[in-house]
């Protein structure tokens, strides 16, 4: 497998997430994996809570990232899901990247264990491993980077996800990602505001690829969404949900501020 990057902030990111994982694979066989998922729950459908009225907020556990280094100290991941699921978010994302992210799969299991809501696992997928991991690790939802994968392991992973019956969030930033995305049928797209080549934000950029996002997929603004109107604004271009980190780790009352954004959008 060797996955296409478009940039060496994303380049630099995978390197170590291959690392990490090479770890992980030394402790844990891709058997022992599906074996482990043969005991967890079947994976939610998110659809009918990323589509229902109102603006639908896939609330992220983040507590660092390369753009902004530190955003929070965030002890207890599964005590901020659940004040998340408390303000009524659609689904939790829950990074689990180490190096950049401090993000762990702890932090999954956690936050899986306390919320019965959809749960994103959000990483730098671009093996089959990794998707074997989401799922064993009660995932219901898991990210493909359209830059970070050729065409073939593109199709190979979200076949893989849907075969364990997970939902893949595909995320594109430039149209010809976009077209990629819809060659695929996938049913969720999230356009990511952030150039992850230069680490740009350009929350603009949502509007611009609606057009090349077939019919009927569930259309996701992500990231640089710093304040309630912002939000609200993705909601008027045409936004099913929203993918926020940042906004809701750094307000100490991250309920109020998905129940403000349902409000200003139902
Ligand atoms: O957040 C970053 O700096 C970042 C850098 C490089 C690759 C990915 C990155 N973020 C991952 C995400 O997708 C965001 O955490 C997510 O969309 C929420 O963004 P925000 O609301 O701006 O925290």
């Amino acid at each position: 497998m060797s996955p296409t990057t478009t940039g060496t902030v994303l380049d630099g990111i995978i390197a170590g997430v291959l690392k990490d994982l090479h770890e992980r694979q030394l402790m844990v066989t891709s058997d022992n994996l599906r074996e482990a998922i043969e005991l967890v729950a079947p994976a939610i459908d998110p659809i009918p809570r990323l589509t229902s009225p109102g603006l639908s907020v896939i609330s992220e556990v983040k507590r660092s990232s390369p753009s902004k280094g530190q955003l929070a100290t965030i002890s207890d991941p599964a005590a901020l899901a659940d004040q998340y699921r408390a303000g009524g978010a659609a689904a939790i994302s829950v990074l689990t990247e180490e190096r950049r992210f401090q993000g762990s799969l702890a932090d999954l299991d956690a936050v899986r264990a306390k919320v019965e809501i959809p749960v994103l696992r959000k990483d730098f997928v671009v093996t089959d491993y990794q998707v074997l991991e989401a799922r064993a690790h009660g995932a219901d939802l898991v990210l493909l980077i359209v830059a970070a994968l050729s065409d073939d392991d593109l199709r190979r992973l979200y076949d893989l996800a849907c075969e364990l019956g997970m939902t893949p969030l595909v995320e594109v930033h430039t149209a010809e990602e976009a077209r990629r995305a819809a060659a695929l049928d996938a049913r969720v797209v999230g356009v990511n505001a952030r150039n992850l080549k230069t680490l740009d934000v350009d929350r603009s950029i949502f509007g611009r690829l609606l057009g090349e996002l077939p019919e009927g997929v569930v259309k996701v603004a992500e990231s640089g969404i710093l304040r309630v109107d912002q939000a609200v604004e993705a909601h008027d271009c045409g936004a099913d949900a929203v993918l926020v980190g940042e906004m809701l780790v750094r307000h100490g009352e991250p309920a109020q501020v998905l129940r403000e954004i349902h409000r200003a959008t139902v």
